[in-house]
């Protein structure tokens, strides 16, 4: 295989969509993938499953994905129900060598998982991550001649036919027929999701120092510093969504009147586009603890750069340098 060694780890954020949680494959899944995937039909549309499918086959994907991830070679997602977390099926992004900093993408579905555009809505997903986080500047498949529906989610994420000589692929056993998108073609054609209506607040103590909370595991960012805050619900003004938000996140009591408008967030993310207003404040009642379990820091405004934050607050990081 014709990919990359010499890069590092590479990342692999988890990934929601409206139905679906991509994240990595994990032992708790070798049952599954094992029912799911011993199954002729699946072996008879994909390239590299073996047929019957057994538990050591599902072992060997899973400790593979994780060497070839660790290599710096391909990212393997688990497409898992955004609900329950139950594995359905798998997505993978090959990089490929050479100037061109192509992706291969590969992905299969459990029968039960057929019919619903859930590989069409994964895929997406995953190749947003490919051409923004991973930098990657075109996409291939290939898929054997009978597989209609790849074929269809391929054209419906805007595909073209592509010849299949500059794709190198493993366990290639049958004629393929190519596919190929390039970054621009595909960012160009997303729909604009909806906006979400997010208020936060810059809490500043009396040494001038700013508070951060970290997203917690399995939350999406999870790990990045983030002013704390969250959504406005139906109903709700910002400001009364921001002091009920400080008593759920932080355990204080804050008075609207005490939210100073500072400066807004717009930033599109795949799913949503955020829309978040930032107020500061330097009174409320009690003492700031992380009541979901969050760690929190106080920064001072020229460290701020110190804590990985979402893309979405980098402007506000840098308005709060400058002005505070
Ligand atoms: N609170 C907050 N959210 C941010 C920041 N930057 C940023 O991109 N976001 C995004 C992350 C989330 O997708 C969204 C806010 O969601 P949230 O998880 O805080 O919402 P919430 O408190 O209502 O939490 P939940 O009930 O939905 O779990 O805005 C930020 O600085 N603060
Ligand atoms: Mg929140």
């Amino acid at each position: 295989m014709a990919a990359i060694g010499a890069n590092p780890l590479l990342p692999q954020p988890i990934l929601e969509t409206e139905r679906l949680r991509l994240r990595p494959l994990r032992p708790g899944d070798l049952a599954r993938i094992t029912a799911l995937a011993d199954d002729a039909e699946i072996a008879a549309r994909t390239a590299a499953i073996p047929h019957p499918y057994k538990p050591h086959h599902a072992e060997y994907w899973l400790t593979n994905s994780r060497a070839e991830r660790e290599r710096g070679e391909a990212v393997t997602y688990a497409i898992a129900d955004r609900e329950t977390d139950a594995f359905l099926g798998g997505v993978s992004l090959t990089l490929m060598a050479g100037a061109e900093k192509g992706v291969i993408l590969g992905y299969w579905l459990g029968r039960a998982s057929w019919g619903q555009g859930l590989a069409t809505e994964a895929v997406r997903r995953v190749l947003h991550f490919a051409f923004t986080d991973l930098d990657r500047v075109s996409a291939y498949a290939l898929v054997i001649p009978g597989n209609a529906a790849s074929f269809g989610v391929l054209a419906k994420l805007g595909f073209e036919p592509c010849a299949t000589d500059g794709i190198p692929v493993e366990d290639q056993c049958r004629p393929a027929l190519g596919r190929r998108i390039a970054r621009a073609d595909f960012l160009a054609a997303q729909p604009v999701p909806k906006t979400l209506f997010v208020v936060a607040a810059a809490l500043i103590d009396g040494d001038g120092r700013i508070l951060l909370a970290q997203r917690p595991e399995g939350k999406a960012l999870a790990g990045l510093w983030e002013f704390p805050g969250g959504k406005v619900s139906p109903g709700e003004t910002p400001e009364a969504a921001l002091v009920r938000e400080l008593q759920e996140e932080l355990g204080v009591t804050v008075r609207p009147s005490c939210l100073a408008p500072f400066a807004f967030a717009s930033h599109t993310y795949p799913q949503f586009h955020l829309m978040m207003p930032l107020y500061l404040c330097r009174v409320w009642d009690g003492e700031p603890q992380g009541k979901e379990g969050q760690a929190l820091a106080w920064v001072r405004p020229q460290r701020l750069h110190d804590y990985p934050m979402p893309p979405a607050d980098v402007p506000l990081v840098a308005q709060l340098r400058t002005m505070l």
